[in-house]
């Protein structure tokens, strides 16, 4: 369950089938204000499907949605909540500039549609209709839509997909500052890296359901892991039995080694003294704490979602 507080967007037991497909199934987590919250999960777990819902896009089969406190199909959020869809949102004949001023026109306080466009590195595109953009130029603007209301909670669903690293240093920093501002932002990401470094919370889920929630920190935990190459097909066996207990050691794939337990300073000089003396040279060896990638690869497998 989770913890009850003033959450910008409190999901509590979410349920939503389609035919017999559970695509959300009892899913609960809250995101916070001046907070970020990333949602990661393989292709298919029922993020877009939950996110939509608190957009209003969809209704809920079961449990309760609450987005700043109120139904997510209450009109009144339209002003307070910034949206950037997958793809799209933008009519394709729209020409990027005028639609970002109309968008800003709806809105009390906005942000400069110029500045924006500019920020973005759309100011020559401003007169370009939305379908002629690149992929990339339409992302770009779909997140300037979201934000230039200058909005209390965005979704951004998949914000830096097939964004070059120019541009995705700059939807992260975009990401900061809504942050800082006090903003309520909740992502999708395939990205591991990219939710490493801009979450707060990380929310796990698999077949619609939150396998595991945390800091990135509490996520990939304190735990060191040792890495180095060799030739293959190391005695393994026997290296394990010049450790201490509790230390797993495996290859794979062949001629990577990795070593997990109690990484330590006595750990390290057995591994070197066991390589020397087996005229081993440990290639690239180096110690290194969990990424939340391997979290995620051990909590939701490693084979390919239908
Ligand atoms: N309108 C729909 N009709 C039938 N099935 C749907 C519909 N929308 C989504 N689904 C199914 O619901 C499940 C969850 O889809 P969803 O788009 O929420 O996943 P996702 O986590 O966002 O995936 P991705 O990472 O690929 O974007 C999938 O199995 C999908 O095929």
């Amino acid at each position: 369950m989770a913890p009850p507080g003033d959450g910008a967007v409190e999901i509590d037991a979410l349920v939503k089938r389609y035919g017999p497909t559970a695509a959300v199934d009892g899913l609960s987590f809250h995101a916070a204000r001046g907070e970020v919250t990333a949602m990661l999960g393989p292709n298919g777990a029922g993020k877009t499907t939950t996110i939509e819902i608190c957009e209003g896009f969809r209704r809920a089969d079961s449990g309760t949605v609450r987005v700043l406190g109120r139904d997510p199909g209450d009109r009144e959020l339209r002003a307070r909540v910034g949206v950037m869809p997958q793809s799209g949102g933008v009519p394709g004949t729209a020409r990027a500039g005028e639609f970002l001023r109309l968008v800003a026109s709806f809105h009390a306080s906005p942000l400069d549609p110029a500045a924006l466009l500019a920020r973005l590195g759309l100011t020559e595109q401003a007169r370009t209709p939305f379908r002629r953009l690149s992929g990339g130029q339409q992302q770009r603007l779909s997140l300037a839509v979201a934000v230039v209301g200058r909005p209390e909670l965005v979704f951004l669903d998949e914000p830096t997909t097939g964004l070059d690293p120019q541009a995705r240093h700059a939807t992260w920093e975009l990401v900061g500052e809504l942050r800082a501002a006090g903003v309520a932002v909740v992502l999708t990401t395939h990205h591991m890296d990219e939710a490493e470094r801009l979450a707060d919370q990380v929310v796990i889920v698999d077949h619609g359901r939150i396998v595991a929630e945390g800091s990135p920190a509490e996520l990939t935990g304190a735990e060191r892991q040792l890495r180095f190459r060799a030739r293959p097909g190391l005695g393994v066996e026997e290296l394990l039995s010049a450790l201490p207990v509790g230390s797993t050691a495996k290859e794979s794939p062949a001629g990577h080694y990795l070593i997990e337990g109690s990484v330590d300073p006595g750990l390290l000089a057995t591994v070197t003294a066991w390589c020397a003396s087996h005229g081993v040279m440990a290639d690239d060896l180096r110690i290194e704490r969990r990424t939340l990638e391997d979290v995620f690869l051990e909590l939701t497998g490693r084979e390919l979602r239908s």
